[in-house]
């Protein structure tokens, strides 16, 4: 018997009401992929690509109007919408986004934070939290100071990383990485894409990986596809879509980003 991927998507579609004259707007438009377990894919893309939409649907804030999510070979979209439903998927997929403001108490400490996610998820009782806290922070390269620190004292890599802690410190199958590094400088977002590489490393942890820039996902996932205007224009591993890219759409993507290297040649057309 073969071994279902942890993650995949079937014909998925997504159509929003309220275009312009009235007709729907198809975000994702039939989209087909496959992530391994212990995998990492890219899902690359400019904005209004419908990226986000996909990630939205993967964690229950969007139904898919057609086609399927699988996780570890079951659907995932009929799960339920409830507070033990959410709670329940938070368990198997867990989200970073690009500001880690969004999931941070700014006037929690980081502890407390962390204890907090430990309690919800029954992963450590009242007396073990805080050694359970400083094992996840140690995991992301902080350590016993940071646990009394609030966001606001930390620098923009650091709450990255505890953004980091807190998801996997439910042990998740998923981790959603939405433009996660795309707010911080280069040298730090070297650093977080090391570290991310590290955690892949040591657990199974399976990376879906959202993102503009196709360079950025070549240093932490091995396959990739490009999405334009809802649909998959080119897939493959991310080393061959970055390095021998076959659609347009994705040259073009290349050009418009910076990265090393980078002679600009054009801006991707508006009407593109
Ligand atoms: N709730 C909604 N109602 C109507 N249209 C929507 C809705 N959400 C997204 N869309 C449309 O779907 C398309 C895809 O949007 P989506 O946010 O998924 O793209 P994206 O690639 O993630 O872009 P970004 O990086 O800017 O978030 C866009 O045309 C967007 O306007």
């Amino acid at each position: 018997m073969t071994t279902p991927p942890q993650l995949s998507a079937r014909d998925l579609r997504k159509e929003f009401g309220g275009g312009r004259r009235g007709e729907p707007v198809v975000a994702v438009d039939g989209i087909d992929f496959e992530v391994a377990r212990g995998g990492a894919l890219a899902i690359v893309g400019e904005s209004g690509s419908g990226k986000t939409t996909v990630v939205r649907m993967m964690a229950g804030l969007e139904t898919p109007t057609s086609g399927e999510l699988l996780l570890d070979g079951a659907p995932l979209v009929h799960s339920g919408r409830g507070a033990e439903a959410r709670l329940a998927r938070a368990r198997r997929i867990q989200m970073v986004f690009q500001d880690p403001y969004s999931s941070l108490d700014p006037r929690q400490t980081i502890g407390d934070g962390l204890a907090e996610i430990l309690r919800l998820h029954g992963i450590a009782d009242r007396d073990a939290c805080e050694e359970v806290a400083l094992t996840q922070l140690r995991r992301v390269g902080l350590d016993q100071r940071h646990l009394s620190m609030r966001p606001g004292s930390l620098s923009g890599g650091q709450r990255q990383r505890v953004a980091i802690a807190r998801a996997l410190a439910v042990d998740p199958e998923v981790l959603i990485l939405d433009e996660a590094v795309a707010a911080l400088d280069v040298s730090i977002q070297a650093q977080i894409l090391n570290l991310l590489n590290d955690l892949r490393a040591e657990s199974e942890v399976t990376y879906l990986f959202v993102t503009h820039d196709l360079a950025v996902a070549q240093q932490v996932t091995d396959t990739a596809i490009v999405m334009h205007r809802g649909r998959v224009v080119e897939e493959g591993t991310t080393d061959a879509v970055l390095t021998d890219p076959q659609a347009d759409y994705t040259r073009r993507l290349l050009d418009a980003v910076p990265h090393r290297g980078w002679k600009p040649r054009r801006r991707l057309a508006a009407s593109a």
